[in-house]
């Protein structure tokens, strides 16, 4: 735990925590006074760490802290200390507690908690609108009166009520108003003894609550009950969560494959101009190749593979992740996790490593113990990434499906696609039971995940977040990378070593290992060169392969799949291509995001390790296996 916090902004204003239980809210308050983009959605644990934006109201500054949900400020986690600690140090002048209006009793306990921490606190009663809804009223003045600070009732997303709650904390911040000496001293007189502490301000909280809310209908969750039970239930939750997986897909691939194949178009007719510009005024032949053919090229395949199936893959998934789905993903899969000796949490980090493999492992921070969290860390690089998903889209759909476009292939195409995501979450219970028997023994802590209400999600900031914050994000960071690597590629692919070119020379070195799991040197030196993102390995392939062939333009599948053809693909090197996908190196970022996490080179190197030596065996046996019973 930091024993000082250092801001970026702190000298821009007053420093204000913004606290209180996990998903009440406290990212979309941060975000509507900040205009920042911390990440939000309906499930618990979202926020970790600390970030920072600043406002300003009425002239003056505030710079706000986004800290991470707690329920309590007992020091059961490494969460709780940040937080706990954040608003005791003389940094933080005011708190705001974000509070749950439809749960107001559980976040009173919290609200009391701080104030015994801090003097300036601001009470913020948020999603006031979900409880109207659900026939819940809270009288606020009496709220205010009984717990003696400012108590402002909000429903942040609609940017309810955020101006009176900023007009409080400056009134809070510049002393006007004060905690209610009463309740100070009241709050003081009980801080001795910590158990009793805490028995205390649960029943204080209890007390207050019966005082101000009223319950007009007592069975407001009917809805949610009924859901659940098809949603979680033994013999529909994992059916449905299959299903569901298989319609994301299916909405991805078919949505992306016209769109695709536009850019693709679109791409090669403007890289024709270039060529005729390039040639008009006599670029030499050098460095068009480099630019147009290299950097040009990667490019533009890296654009029209990613960014459709982006664009489709992450509206939909944000759509589930804000109705409330991924905790009852969670709840599905708790037993199998439990049974594998790591946390049901970890099913969350694994849905964030759909995403980006780098953000599930950030997200593993959701895991109190140090045990489960390294099982979630080294298992995460098997659920592929949207780096991944590109390869595994076009190689199925090419020689699986057969690249005609049309409803059916593309459910064919979905189901193959969801069998691998499968086989990948498997493998995670697999790897995962492993570890725990072996290198990190134990048996798994028990934790409760809560069930956050089903949320009508706002498809327009559905729509702008997933597009901008997540899709265009990693395109951006693909084409970061892409660009670069397709300059060093295609120098590899045309600087001569004797007759043959660097990369040639460098794939006829692995060639024959990559023979072994069924691959060839060029597939496997893309899987190498593509280190840096995974997006890059079928661009590098390409052009490994062109090295050897006439010029090729990405225009469509049919293109491609001639072309793997004539480098002698079967059925096998797709299938191996395939598993190697799922089963090799995570990617540098996500490595180097490992190293950050854990601290420590080993554990960075055992997440190297064991998916690496289990592409390279699970290849080399189905590959034995393919020509014992002389299937190719
Ligand atoms: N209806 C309604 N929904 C809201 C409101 N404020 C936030 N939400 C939704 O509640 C969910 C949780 O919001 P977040 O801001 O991520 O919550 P958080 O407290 O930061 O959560 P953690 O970081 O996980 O602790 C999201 O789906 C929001 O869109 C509100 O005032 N009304
Ligand atoms: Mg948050």
């Amino acid at each position: 735990m930091p024993d000082e916090f250092v801001l970026q902004n702190e000298k821009n204003g007053h420093v204000i925590s913004v606290a209180g239980n996990p998903n009440v809210g406290k990212s979309t308050v941060f975000n509507k006074l900040t205009g920042l983009k911390q990440h939000t959605g309906n499930w618990p644990g979202k926020t970790v760490g600390l970030a920072e934006g600043t406002t300003e109201y009425q002239g003056s500054y505030y710079c706000l802290v986004d800290l991470p949900g707690t329920y309590s400020l007992s020091s059961n986690s490494e969460e709780e200390e940040v937080a706990q600690a954040f608003i005791q140090s003389d940094l933080s002048e005011a708190t705001i507690c974000v509070c749950d209006a439809t749960s107001l009793e559980r976040s009173l306990n919290l609200v009391l908690q701080i104030m015994q921490l801090s003097d300036n606190v601001v009470v913020c009663v948020n999603l006031i609108d979900e409880a109207r809804q659900k026939g819940i009223k809270i009288d606020i003045e009496k709220l205010q009166s009984l717990l003696g600070v400012p108590v402002v009732a909000t429903a942040a997303r609609q940017n309810e009520g955020l101006d009176d709650l900023m007009s409080a904390l400056a009134k809070v911040v510049s002393g006007e108003i004060k905690m209610n000496p009463y309740m100070k001293e009241a709050l003081e007189s009980l801080k001795g003894n910590q158990e009793e502490n805490t028995i205390a301000l649960l029943d204080r909280a209890t007390v207050i609550a019966k005082d101000t809310v009223v319950f007009t209908d007592e069975d407001y969750n009917r809805r949610d009950r009924k859901l659940d039970m098809i949603l979680t239930q033994k013999s529909t939750g994992i059916p449905i969560m299959i299903l569901l997986l298989i319609i994301v897909f299916w909405l991805t691939i078919h949505g992306a494959n016209a769109p695709s194949d536009v850019l693709a178009n679109i791409f090669a007719i403007i890289g024709d101009y270039l060529n005729q510009f390039a040639h008009y005024i006599h670029m030499p032949e050098w460095l068009r190749g480099a630019l147009i053919d290299g950097v040009y090229n990667v490019l533009s395949t890296v654009i029209s593979v990613m960014l459709p199936p982006m664009a489709i893959f992450f509206p939909l998934f944000t759509l589930l992740e804000d109705f409330g789905y991924l905790p009852r993903v969670a709840f599905n899969l708790d037993k199998y996790f439990a049974n594998a000796g790591a946390c049901g949490k970890q099913a969350l980090t694994m849905c964030m490593g759909f995403g980006c493999n780098a953000a599930g492992v950030i997200g593993t921070r959701i895991i109190n113990s140090p045990r489960e969290k390294l099982i979630a860390i080294v298992t995460n690089n098997f659920v592929p990434c949207n780096g991944r998903f590109p390869i595994l889209i076009s190689i199925i759909t090419m020689f699986f499906v057969g690249s005609s476009v049309s409803l059916g292939s593309g459910l064919l195409s979905a189901v193959l696609l969801a069998g691998t995501v499968i086989l990948g979450v498997l493998t995670t219970f697999w790897i995962s039971q492993l570890l725990s028997k072996t290198i990190l023994k134990g048996i798994p802590s028990s934790f409760t995940l809560e069930l956050p209400p089903y949320r009508k999600p706002q498809i327009g900031s559905v729509i702008v977040r997933s597009i901008f914050d997540r899709t265009l994000f990693v395109l951006w960071r693909a084409i970061t990378i892409a660009a670069p690597a397709g300059l060093v590629i295609w120098m590899m692919a045309n600087i001569m070593i004797g007759d043959n070119s660097i990369l040639t020379w460098a794939t006829d070195v692995i060639d024959p290992f990559a023979r072994l799991m069924g691959l060839d040197g060029t597939i496997l030196m893309a899987f190498i060169l593509g280190f840096p993102a995974n997006e890059i390995v079928i661009p590098i392939m390409i052009m490994g392969y062109l090295s050897k062939s006439t010029l090729f333009r990405f225009e469509s599948l049919d293109q491609f799949k001639n072309l793997l053809l004539d480098n002698g693909w079967t059925w096998l090197t797709a299938t191996n291509m395939i598993l190697f996908t799922i089963y090799h190196w995570p990617c540098s970022t996500t490595l180097v995001t490992i190293y950050q996490e854990t601290k420590s080179s080993k554990w960075t190197w055992v997440s190297f390790i064991i998916p690496t030596v289990m592409g390279i065996v699970t290849c080399m046996i189905t590959t034995l296996l393919a020509h014992l019973f002389r299937l190719v």
